[in-house]
């Protein structure tokens, strides 16, 4: 098993970040693929390089800009996560959810997590915004899983229920955001899988996983959701489709990395209004 982290590591990223910023953020965003520009929106910036954050790993994803940004959004104090780390970079899963748990120790309550996804059920367009309702964790039916080897009860139990994992209040928000905002046709909720790529899927795991009820798949997110569930905080996760899933051997339709960030990046608007929305709305007796 890889190295785990312990408690002071996450302390001492989390006392160097307060040092260095008056925010001091209850709601924690984590942006996927080409999504990294809600971080823009935050008002009296704070920024920090990962490079320079005592324990941060390097970020090598391509649409993943590596800096982690304090601010305003819509009057809430927030940190943002301007690129997320991947299993398939080849870091352990505790470094890919380390800055969970410092934002745990910064005083966070709810963590907002967003991904680039391929759909596999065939009512989902490109462009569409998924609600996460649930997750299947491949490489955690595998054994792979940050929450792994002894456990620190400072963060939370030994055995975790992952049943609610998405905060069913706030899926109820974004879903009445989606109605207000005129924008509910493209506003799907649904199951969202991770596979540990780096590869897009075969023909054959895709019509599998279609099988499984999965409606997007994509090789993140799961992990920060299981450390942030774990240690008590609210989560909520957003997914912006990307591709449709080949599912056919005749199916033209070849998934790349280039166009995972043109679609994000032109359809990232939708995903960034519905969480600003969200975000003026926490704390308010529906959230
Ligand atoms: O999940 P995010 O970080 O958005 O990235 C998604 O986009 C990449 C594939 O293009 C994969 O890393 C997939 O997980
Ligand atoms: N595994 C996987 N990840 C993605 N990220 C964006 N699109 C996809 C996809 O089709 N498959």
């Amino acid at each position: 098993m890889q190295d785990q982290i312990c408690y002071d590591n996450y302390k001492n990223s989390a006392d160097w970040l307060q040092s260095r910023t008056k925010h001091r953020p209850k709601v924690a965003i984590i942006c996927g693929s080409g999504l990294g520009h809600l971080a823009n929106a935050l008002e009296s910036q704070d920024a920090f390089p990962y490079s320079d954050i005592p324990g941060f790993p390097h970020c090598t994803a391509p649409g993943h800009a590596g800096r982690l940004v304090f601010g305003v959004l819509r009057g809430k104090s927030c940190v943002c996560m301007q690129g997320r780390f991947h299993m398939f970079e080849g870091h352990s899963l505790y470094k890919v959810t380390f800055p969970v748990r410092v934002f745990k120790l910064l005083g966070v309550e709810t963590l907002i997590v967003t991904n680039a996804a391929g759909s596999l059920a065939s009512s989902y367009k490109t462009g569409d915004i998924m609600i996460i309702r649930d997750h299947i964790n491949i490489p955690g039916l595998g054994g792979f899983n940050p929450l792994n080897g002894p456990n620190d009860e400072r963060f939370g139990p030994r055995f975790p229920v992952m049943g609610a994992a998405y905060d069913k209040d706030l899926r109820r928000l974004a879903w009445d955001l989606g109605k207000k905002l005129a924008i509910s046709d493209h506003v799907q909720e649904g199951v969202y899988c991770m596979v540990g790529g780096p590869n897009f899927e075969t023909i054959a795991e895709a019509r599998l996983l279609q099988r499984l009820g999965v409606d997007a798949v994509g090789m993140s997110t799961v992990p920060e959701v299981l450390i942030a569930s774990h240690c008590g905080m609210k989560v909520f996760g957003l997914s912006l489709i990307t591709n449709k899933v080949a599912m056919d051997y005749e199916d033209q339709q070849v998934v790349t990395q280039e166009e995972v960030l043109a679609v994000s990046r032109k359809k990232s608007h939708t995903l960034q209004t519905i969480i600003m929305e969200l975000v003026a709305h926490l704390g308010s007796s529906t959230a």
